[in-house]
């Protein structure tokens, strides 16, 4: 029996950090483990511009634990206004790692988001010709679209008209939850990558809403059918390099989930890494684990594998991972999977 497992230290390629309390909260919960993230830019007011990336970054430098090296890698907002040229100018440097398209109204704050995806073809151009990737919320947001069917309809009514418009343009499906987003990758052998959460590994929508609604199971895009599950089980655990690990960790206060009305996210940033080894562990895939943590983005991003290393453990006894973390805002509950985990981040 494999007990313990060393990785180069492994980044997040989704990343939800807020800003303020949550920000100064949440970020150690991930500097612990991770040595980059993609940050997302959905904050109110979004991250629209490179001034703007570049003062949030400083934010979350200063929310680091003394000593931490953990290094945000910031995103700009997409709107239609955006201008290539500060997008281009932010990237060259050093600011700004890519850019997130979110469908206007697609989830969590995006209501600046993109509603004339012709309008934003001059940034895609620039973005391709710059090399810099552009981060996808892949869902339609078509009322007449049934939810658990927008992932699979913005494939083929946006995602795939996009990147035949601009062929140069490297793109990352974000936090995909359907076998039909793992087989579009699939398909594609050139700039096209795609981040599974941890959750979604997990849950299927029977988590979600068998037996009384979970609203902490409760994320964009929705947890799927089992075979959409077991599809990115396959992917995760294949080893093929264009799928890696982005957590989607989203903190929303309790206050905000369990409500009439609840907010989308599941907080998963405290204890990923041992849910991560559990899953590769039971799919027999421990030693694909490191690939999907630690080596697919980077390359994906054109960026060094960390130094640092990682260990994992696994005990005798289920390990204890707090409920909820607190923040000025209120608590959070972090991401409980449903099962024993025996698993944990030992060095
Ligand atoms: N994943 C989510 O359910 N929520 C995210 C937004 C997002 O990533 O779509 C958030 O910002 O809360
Ligand atoms: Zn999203
Ligand atoms: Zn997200």
């Amino acid at each position: 029996m494999t007990d313990t497992l060393t990785l180069a230290r492994p980044d997040d390629w989704h990343l939800h950090l807020r800003d303020g309390a949550m920000l100064a909260a949440v970020c150690p919960e991930s500097a612990r483990h991770f040595a980059r993230a993609i940050i997302m830019p959905n904050l109110v007011p979004p991250v629209v511009t490179g001034a703007e990336a570049s003062a949030y970054r400083e934010r979350i430098l200063a929310a680091r634990p003394e000593g931490s090296t953990f290094t945000p890698l910031m995103t700009l907002y997409l709107t239609e206004d955006t201008d290539p040229s500060d997008v281009v100018q932010a990237h060259a440097d050093g600011i700004v790692t890519a850019v997130k398209l979110y469908p206007a109204g697609a989830t969590t704050n995006s209501a600046s988001g993109v509603r004339d995806f012709d309008r934003v073809r001059p940034v895609f151009d620039a973005m391709a010709e710059a090399g810099i990737p552009l981060c996808v919320h892949g869902e339609v947001t078509d009322p007449e679209i049934d939810i658990f069917d927008r992932e699979a309809v913005f494939i083929d009514r946006v995602l795939d008209p996009v990147r035949r418009a601009t062929p140069g343009l490297k793109v990352v499906m974000e936090h995909i939850t359907t076998g039909n987003g793992v087989d579009y990758v699939l398909s594609n052998a050139e700039n096209l990558g795609a981040t599974i959460t941890t959750h979604h590994l997990i849950i299927n929508r029977n988590h979600l809403l068998v037996g009384g609604i979970r609203p902490h199971y409760y994320c964009l895009p929705v947890a799927k059918r089992e075979e959409h599950r077991l599809a990115l089980r396959s992917a995760a655990t294949s080893g093929d390099p264009r799928f890696f690990l982005g957590t989607d960790s989203a903190p929303h206060v309790d206050a905000a989930k369990e409500t009439g009305c609840g907010c989308a996210g599941c907080f998963t940033a405290t204890n990923t890494l041992p849910l991560l080894a559990h899953v590769f562990e039971e799919d027999g895939a421990l030693d694909r684990l490191e690939g999907f943590a630690s080596r697919h983005g980077p390359a994906f991003y054109g960026l060094p594998v960390n130094d640092g290393t990682i260990t994992l453990s696994k005990g005798e006894t289920p390990t204890a991972f707090p409920a909820r973390i607190d923040t000025g805002d209120g608590p959070v509950t972090v991401f409980d999977p449903g099962f024993d985990v025996f698993w944990h981040v030992s060095d």
